[in-house]
C-alpha cells in the first residue's frame, strides 16, 4: 500500500526514548524540527490541552513504557486501549502558561515522535488515503484495512467519492483529475460529476471505482451562504449521487451533512472529523455531531487513526478521525434511492480539456522533492533533498499572441534582479561587482574575496567570477584573462550566431547556446548551472500554412507570411528549487522574448529540463509555506523601445544595449516574498 508501513511495524533494536538533542543528525533534521516545533508550541506558546486529554496522557505516561522498545502488538494494543480523547487533541488557550516542565516535554516528545514513526512522512491526504486503501484492499486485502473494517461492520460499498479542495500537496493528487477554468467552473464541476457517475452506473458496479473530485479554486469557505460557493456546487453535485455511493468530505462537513439530510438519498456518509492542531477543532464538526445524534448512528474507526494522519503544511498537524454516519433505521446496503425529479438537472456540457495553471508544475516538483527526494550532502554543506531528471517543466510564452512572462506568483520574485542579471550575461560581463553596483547582490556570495580565496583564486580581483555565462555566450573559446579585459572580436559569439540563423534559416537544428566549456571549467568560480539551451522555430497552423512557410524559406514568393514561433529548451544540471529556479525560468523566458523580438518571431514556449533538482534543507519551511498558496495569473510582458526586426532592418543584431526599463511587466500580483538563504 503506498506510503503505509508494510507488515508489522519494526521495533528499533536498542532504542531508547527520544530526548531533545538526540535528533541533531542530518538524517533526522526534518523529524526533529517537526517535533521541536510542536513541543515548543505546547510548552511555550501559552497553549495547553484540555484536562481530559491531559489525564489521558498522564495515564499513558504512568505505564512507564518505552515506546521504542515495545513490540508491534503491544503498541497496537496500547493504542487501541487509549481513551478516544487522546486522538482528538484540541488545544485550549490558558492563562497563565503552563510551566515548561521537563516531564511534560519528554512525554509530548515521545508521543509525537512515535506518531511520526507510525504515520511516516509520505502519507496522502486523509481522503486520498482512504480511497487508496479501498482500492488497494481489493487487490491485496489486509486485515487492518479500512475496507476490512467496513466489511466487519457489514457495510458494502459500491463506490467512493471524495471531495476536497485543491491545495498543492501530493495528498490531493486525485485519482480522477478534473481541471477547471475559473469561469464556468461551477457548470463544469457539476456536469463532470454527473457524467462520471453515469458512466460508473453504466458499468454495473463490482469494482470500486473511486474518484476524487478536486473542488475548483474559489471562496467557498468565506462565502458559505453565497451563491456559487464551493459548498453550493458540491451540494448540487450530491444530488447526482445515489445511495450506494459512499461520500467522503474533508473540510466541508456541515454542508455535506446538510446535503445528505435534505436530499434524503443516502443512508450513510463518512465524515472525517478533522482536528486542526494546534488551532482547535474544525468548527463544522460540532454542528455535525449535534445533527448526528438525532438522525444518525455513528461508528468510529478509531484504531486506524494513524492511517489517515497527515502532516498539514503550514498549519501544524491535522489528526483525523473518520466517522461513519448511518441514518437511523437504514443501512448502507439499502437499495439505491433515485434522485427526486424536482432536483435540478444541469445540462451536461462537454468537458473541454482546460489546462491547469503552469505554476503547479513547479509547485508539484517541489512537493515531489520534499516527499521523495533523497537526502544528500552537497558542496555547500547545507544538505539537500534531491531528485534527478524530473519531468521537464513547460511554460507558454504567449497567451493568444500576448507575450507572457512565467514569473512565479506564489511568492514575489525579484524581477529587476533577473533582468539585470540577464542583461549582464548578454553584455559578456563576468564581474559580480557590475551587478552589485546596480544593487543586485545575487552573485556577491560567489564573487567574494573569501569565496575566491577558498577556491585558490587569490590573485584574482574581488568579483571576478572567471569565464562564466557572459563570456561563454559571447566569446566562447577565447583565452580568458580577467573580467576587465576587452574581448571584442575574440571567440565565438554564440548569441549573434543564433540570431542570424533564426533570421535566415529558422529550420536550423543547430540553434544551440552552450555555457558548458570543459576547457574553461577550472577558471570559473561556479561551473554553469543553466548550461545549455536549444532554440526551435515552429510554424503552427494549417498544413497549407506550413507549406507556405516552407516555400518562403526556400525562396518562393508568397503574399502572406506565416510567423514562426520561437521555442527554447533549457538544460540545467543543478537546480536550487527555492532560489535559483524561479530566476532561471524567468530569465530564459526573457531571453526567448528578446530573441523573438530581434528576429521577428512570436515567443512560443520554454521547456526547462533539470538534472539534480534539489531543495536545500534550510528552504524546507519556506517552500512548505509557498506550497500552501494558490497561483495567480502570470503577468504580461511588454518590450518597449525595440522594434520588431524584419528583413528591411538588415544585419543589426539588436540584442545589445538593452536596459532594465525596456521590460514592462503588467499584472504581476504575486503572494508576498519569502526569504530564503543562499548556500555558498
Ligand atoms: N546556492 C545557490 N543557489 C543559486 O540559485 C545560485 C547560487 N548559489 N549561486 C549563483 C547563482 C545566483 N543566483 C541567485 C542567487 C540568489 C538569489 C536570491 O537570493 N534571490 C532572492 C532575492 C534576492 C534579493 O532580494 O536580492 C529571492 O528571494 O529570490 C537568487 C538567485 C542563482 N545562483
Ligand atoms: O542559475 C543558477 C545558478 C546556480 N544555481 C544553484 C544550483 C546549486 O544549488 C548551486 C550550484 O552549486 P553546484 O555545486 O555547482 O551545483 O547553485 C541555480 O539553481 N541556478
Amino acid at each position: 500500500m503506498p506510503g503505509m508501513p508494510e507488515g508489522p511495524i519494526k521495533a528499533i533494536p536498542g532504542a531508547r526514548p527520544i530526548r531533545p538533542g538526540d535528533l541533531d543528525g542530518l538524517w533526522a533534521q526534518e523529524k526533529r524540527n517537526e517535533i521541536v516545533k510542536r513541543v515548543k508550541y505546547l510548552v511555550n506558546d501559552d497553549l495547553e490541552e484540555p484536562p481530559h486529554i491531559l489525564a489521558a496522557r498522564r495515564a499513558l505516561y504512568a505505564r512507564g513504557k518505552n515506546w521504542r522498545d515495545a513490540s508491534d502488538d503491544e503498541i497496537l494494543r496500547m493504542l487501541d486501549s487509549l481513551p478516544r480523547a487522546l486522538f482528538e487533541s484540541k488545544i485550549w488557550k490558558r492563562h497563565p502558561p503552563p510551566p515548561a516542565n521537563s516531564d511534560y516535554y519528554d512525554l509530548v516528545t515521545r508521543i509525537h515522535s512515535s506518531e511520526l514513526d507510525f504515520y511516516g512522512y509520505d502519507s496522502n491526504s486523509p481522503g486520498g488515503r482512504l480511497l487508496y486503501m479501498l482500492r488497494d484492499a481489493r487487490l491485496d486485502p489486509c486485515p487492518s484495512s479500512f475496507y476490512q473494517h467496513l466489511k466487519r461492520a457489514g457495510i458494502s460499498v459500491d463506490r467512493a467519492v471524495h471531495f476536497t479542495r485543491r491545495t498543492v500537496t501530493r495528498a490531493d493528487t486525485p485519482l480522477l483529475s478534473l481541471p477547471y477554468k475559473l469561469e464556468d467552473k461551477r457548470r463544469l464541476f457539476v456536469g463532470d460529476m454527473a457524467r462520471f457517475l453515469a458512466q460508473m452506473q453504466g458499468r454495473g458496479g463490482g469494482e470500486i471505482p473511486n474518484a476524487t473530485f478536486v473542488v475548483p479554486p474559489g471562496k467557498g469557505r468565506e462565502n458559505r451562504n453565497g451563491n456559487g460557493s464551493d459548498d453550493a456546487w458540491i451540494e448540487e453535485g450530491f444530488l447526482k449521487i445515489d445511495s450506494r455511493t459512499l461520500l467522503f468530505d474533508t473540510t466541508m462537513n456541515s454542508s455535506l451533512l446538510q446535503a445528505v439530510r435534505e436530499a434524503g438519498l443516502r443512508p450513510a456518509v463518512i465524515i472525517k472529523q478533522f482536528t486542526f492542531w494546534p488551532d482547535g477543532a474544525d468548527e463544522d464538526t460540532a454542528a455535525l455531531e449535534k445533527a448526528a445524534v438525532a438522525e444518525y448512528n455513528t461508528t468510529h474507526w478509531l484504531t486506524q487513526n494513524y492511517d489517515v494522519y497527515e502532516r498539514h503544511p503550514g498549519s501544524g498537524f491535522v489528526s483525523c478521525n473518520p466517522t461513519i454516519y448511518i441514518r437511523k433505521g437504514r443501512s448502507l446496503n439499502d437499495a439505491p434511492v433515485e434522485a427526486p425529479t424536482t432536483a435540478p438537472t444541469p445540462t451536461i456540457p462537454p468537458t473541454l480539456p482546460v489546462p491547469r495553471h503552469e505554476e503547479y508544475q513547479y509547485l508539484e516538483l517541489v512537493r515531489e522533492i520534499l516527499d521523495h527526494g533523497e537526502l544528500r550532502r552537497d558542496r555547500t554543506g547545507t544538505g539537500t533533498y534531491s531528485l534527478f531528471a524530473p519531468t521537464p517543466l513547460k511554460f507558454s510564452l504567449n497567451r493568444s499572441g500576448t507575450p507572457i512572462l512565467p514569473l512565479l506568483t506564489t511568492k514575489r520574485v525579484y524581477t529587476r534582479a533577473i533582468i539585470a542579471e540577464l542583461l549582464w550575461f548578454i553584455s559578456g560581463d563576468t564581474s559580480s561587482q557590475t551587478l552589485s553596483s546596480q544593487n543586485v547582490k545575487i552573485w556577491d556570495g560567489n564573487g567574494s574575496r573569501a569565496f575566491l580565496d577558498s577556491l585558490g583564486f587569490t590573485d584574482r580581483q574581488e568579483g571576478d567570477l572567471g569565464p562564466v555565462y557572459g563570456f561563454q555566450w559571447r566569446h566562447f573559446g577565447a583565452q580568458y584573462v580577467d573580467c576587465k579585459t576587452d574581448y571584442t572580436g575574440q571567440g565565438v559569439d554564440q548569441l549573434a550566431r543564433i540570431i542570424r540563423t533564426l533570421r535566415t534559416n529558422p529550420y536550423d537544428r543547430r540553434l544551440v547556446l552552450s555555457a558548458w566549456n570543459p576547457a574553461d571549467m577550472s577558471k570559473m568560480v561556479l561551473p554553469p548551472c543553466h548550461m545549455f539551451a536549444q532554440f526551435y522555430v515552429s510554424f503552427p497552423g494549417s498544413r497549407r500554412g506550413t507549406q507556405q512557410q516552407q516555400k518562403q524559406s526556400q525562396g518562393g514568393e508568397e503574399e502572406t507570411k506565416v510567423k514562426g514561433h520561437l521555442h527554447c529548451q533549457l538544460y540545467q544540471r543543478s537546480c536550487d528549487m527555492g532560489l535559483g529556479v524561479p530566476f532561471n525560468i524567468a530569465s530564459y523566458a526573457l531571453l526567448t522574448h528578446m530573441l523573438a523580438r530581434v528576429t521577428g518571431l512570436v515567443p512560443g514556449s520554454l521547456t526547462h529540463v533539470m538534472g539534480d533538482a534539489h531543495v536545500y534543507l534550510n528552504h524546507v519551511e519556506a517552500l512548505e509555506t509557498q506550497l500552501t498558496r494558490e497561483p495567480r495569473e502570470f503577468p504580461e510582458l511588454e518590450i518597449v523601445g525595440h522594434e520588431e526586426w524584419d528583413e528591411t532592418k538588415g544585419d543589426e543584431l539588436g540584442i545589445d544595449g538593452w536596459k532594465v526599463e525596456d521590460f514592462v511587466i503588467r499584472g504581476y500580483e504575486p503572494h508576498k516574498a519569502i526569504q530564503m538563504e543562499m548556500s555558498v
